[in-house]
C-alpha cells in the first residue's frame, strides 16, 4: 500500500488546496478525468465563452427599437470553439504538468474508490492510504431512464460544446441552470431552438417574479414547450432525431418534435457513489451527498471522521463554483490547523443565470421570505423596481428588467435580492456585500455615492423603495 500525507481526490477545486503551506507534505493526487475539473473545461468557464458572443448577437438582433438596424450575418462555430477550447485545453494541460513537475506531488489518473476507511483503490488496483484525505470528486450529468439517449447526436453539457458544426436545429431538455443558459447560447448563434420541459415553470428554485419574467422572455425568443416530460429519443427517416415527451398536463397531447441534434441538461448528481462510501462507513443524504458538518469533516453515523474531508459539488447542497471555491479555502486552512477550525459562511449564496436577459439572486424568495417572517413574527417590505424608470434604463428602452428587493421591516435588512436584466451579474454585488456584513437597506442606499447615471442606480432606487427604518 502507497502512503502520502495528504490524498485529494478530484483537481477541479481540490486542487486549489496545494498553498505554501503544504510544500512539505507527500500528497497524492486523483484526477481520472481532464485535469482542472468541471468549471474550467467542460462548465462554467466555456458556457461563459459561448454566451457572450451569443449576447452581443442577441445585442445586434434587438437594436432596430434604438434606430440601429444591425444584423447577424453568419457565425464562425468552428473559429469560435477552436478559440474557446485553445485556451481551455492549455490551461488543464499546463496545470496537470505543473502539478507532476512538484516533487511533492503524485498525480494519479485512474477513479479511486473506498475499501476500507481511509484506504482507498485505484481502477488498476493499488492501494493507498493518508491520514488526511480531502475529497472533491463533485457531481456528473444525471439522464432521464428512457430510450434513445445514447444515440449519436444526443448530447450533454460535456460533450455538445464540442460539436463540429452548429446544428440547424436543437431540442434542450430540461428547466435549469444549463438548459437555459445553452437555449440562450444556440438562439444567440441562429440555430432554431425548442425547449422541453416536464413542469410549467422554468428555473424553478427562483423568485416567481424573475421565473415568470424569464419564461416570458424565454417564449418571445425560442419555442417553449412546457409541462412535458421526455419519454424517448429515436431516429427518423429523414436522419433527424425524433424526441417524444408525455403531456404532464392534462390538457396537453403526447409531444413529438425533431433536430439534429438534443441536449440533455436534466440535471446533475454528486459522484460520491463512486467512491463506494459504504467501505469507509461514509453518512450520504439527499441525492447522494457526502454528509459534512460545518468545518467541511466527513461525518460517519453523525460523527466527523478523524483526518477525512469534503467539498465542492459531492457534499454541497449549492452545484457553485463560488461555493466550491470556498470550501476548499475552509479544507486548505482545516488540514493543516485542524486545532483552530474555520467554517464556510453559507448565509447569503448568490448565484447568476447567464442567459439574455441575466438573471442574478441571492436570499430568501418572496414566498419564503413570508414563511420567514410569520416564523419570526416580523414583518416584510417588497419594492421591485423597474430598470426602465432610471436614466440608463432609458437608454436602453429597457422593458423587461427588474430589481426586486425583499427586506425585514422591522431591522430593515435585506432578505433576499432578484434581479433579471441587463447586466444583472455585476448589479447585485452590493446587495451581496451589504448583506454579507449586516448592513440595512437604508446604510447601503445612502452610505455611499451611486454613479450617475448608471444602471446600478436601479438598485439604489430598490432600496430607496423598501419601507425600512431610516427612509424618507
Ligand atoms: C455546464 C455547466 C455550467 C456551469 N456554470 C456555472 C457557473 O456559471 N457558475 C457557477 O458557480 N457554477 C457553474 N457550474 C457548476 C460548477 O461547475 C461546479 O459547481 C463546480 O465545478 C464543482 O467543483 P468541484 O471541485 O466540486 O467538482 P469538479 O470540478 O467536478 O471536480 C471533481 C473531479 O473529481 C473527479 N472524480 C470524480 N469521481 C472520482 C473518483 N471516484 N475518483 C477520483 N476522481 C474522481 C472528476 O473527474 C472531476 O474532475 C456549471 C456546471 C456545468 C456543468
Ligand atoms: N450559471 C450558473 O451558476 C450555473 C450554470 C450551469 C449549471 N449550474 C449548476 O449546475 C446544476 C445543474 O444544472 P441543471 O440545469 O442540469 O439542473 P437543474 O436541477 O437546475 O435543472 C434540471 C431541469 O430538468 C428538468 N427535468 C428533469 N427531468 C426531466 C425530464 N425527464 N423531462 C424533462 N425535463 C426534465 C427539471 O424539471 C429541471 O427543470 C445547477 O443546479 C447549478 O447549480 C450553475
Amino acid at each position: 500500500m502507497r502512503e502520502f500525507d495528504l490524498i485529494i481526490v478530484g483537481s477541479g477545486s481540490g486542487n486549489s488546496i496545494l498553498t505554501e503551506e503544504y510544500q512539505d507534505l507527500n500528497v497524492a493526487i486523483v484526477e481520472p478525468g481532464t485535469f482542472g475539473g468541471t468549471c474550467l473545461n467542460v462548465g462554467c468557464i466555456p458556457t461563459k465563452m459561448y454566451v457572450y458572443p451569443a449576447t452581443v448577437a442577441r445585442e445586434a438582433l434587438d437594436a432596430s427599437r434604438l434606430g440601429l438596424n444591425a444584423s447577424r450575418d453568419s457565425v464562425d462555430w468552428q473559429s469560435m470553439r477552436d478559440r474557446i477550447f485553445s485556451r481551455i485545453d492549455a490551461i488543464a494541460n499546463g496545470g496537470l504538468t505543473y502539478r507532476q513537475s512538484l516533487d511533492n506531488v503524485t498525480v494519479i489518473q485512474e477513479y479511486v474508490h473506498f475499501v476500507a476507511p481511509k484506504v482507498l483503490e485505484t481502477e488498476s488496483g493499488e492501494q493507498i492510504t493518508a491520514p488526511k484525505i480531502v475529497l472533491a470528486n463533485g457531481s456528473r450529468v444525471q439522464l432521464p431512464d428512457v430510450p434513445g439517449m445514447d444515440l449519436p447526436g444526443v448530447h450533454t453539457s460535456d460533450t455538445v460544446m464540442r460539436l463540429d458544426e452548429l446544428p440547424e436545429s436543437i431540442i434542450v431538455v430540461g428547466g435549469g441552470y444549463i438548459a437555459a443558459e445553452f437555449c440562450h447560447v444556440f438562439n444567440g448563434l441562429g440555430t432554431r431552438v425548442t425547449q422541453l420541459n416536464r413542469s410549467g415553470r422554468l428555473l424553478r428554485q427562483h423568485d416567481d417574479t424573475i421565473a415568470e419574467r424569464f419564461k416570458r422572455e424565454a417564449a418571445l425568443q425560442w419555442d417553449l414547450q412546457l409541462n412535458r416530460s421526455i419519454t424517448g429519443i429515436e431516429r427518423a427517416a429523414d436522419g433527424k432525431l425524433k424526441v417524444t415527451a408525455a403531456a404532464s398536463d392534462e390538457s396537453l397531447e403526447t409531444w413529438e418534435g425533431t433536430a439534429d441534434v438534443v441536449l440533455v441538461a436534466t440535471g446533475r448528481v454528486p459522484n460520491s457513489d463512486t467512491l463506494n462510501p459504504e467501505a469507509a462507513n461514509l453518512d450520504v443524504f439527499g441525492s447522494g451527498l457526502l454528509a459534512v458538518d460545518e468545518y467541511q469533516r466527513v461525518l460517519s453515523t453523525g460523527r466527523p471522521v478523524e483526518g477525512l474531508w469534503a467539498l465542492g459539488d459531492v457534499c454541497s447542497l449549492y452545484q457553485l463554483k463560488h461555493v466550491a471555491n470556498a470550501e476548499a479555502r475552509t479544507v486548505a486552512h482545516n488540514v493543516v490547523h485542524p486545532d483552530d477550525l474555520r467554517s464556510t459562511d453559507h448565509r447569503f449564496v448568490p448565484s447568476a443565470v447567464f442567459t439574455e436577459p441575466q438573471i442574478a439572486t441571492v436570499g430568501m424568495t418572496e414566498e419564503q421570505a413570508r414563511v420567514w417572517a410569520d416564523q419570526n413574527n416580523t414583518d416584510i417590505t417588497v419594492k421591485e423596481q423597474n430598470f426602465g424608470d432610471v436614466a440608463y434604463g432609458w437608454a436602453m428602452e429597457d422593458s423587461v428588467g427588474i430589481c426586486k428587493l425583499i427586506a425585514d421591516k422591522n431591522t430593515g435588512l435585506l432578505l433576499g435580492a432578484h434581479l433579471i436584466g441587463k447586466d444583472s451579474s455585476n448589479l447585485i454585488q452590493p446587495l451581496i456585500q451589504g448583506m454579507s456584513f449586516g448592513q440595512t437597506a437604508h446604510e447601503i442606499a445612502r452610505g455611499q455615492f451611486w454613479i450617475h447615471p448608471a444602471l446600478a442606480e436601479v438598485v439604489e432606487n430598490a432600496l430607496l423603495g423598501l419601507d425600512v427604518p431610516g427612509q424618507g
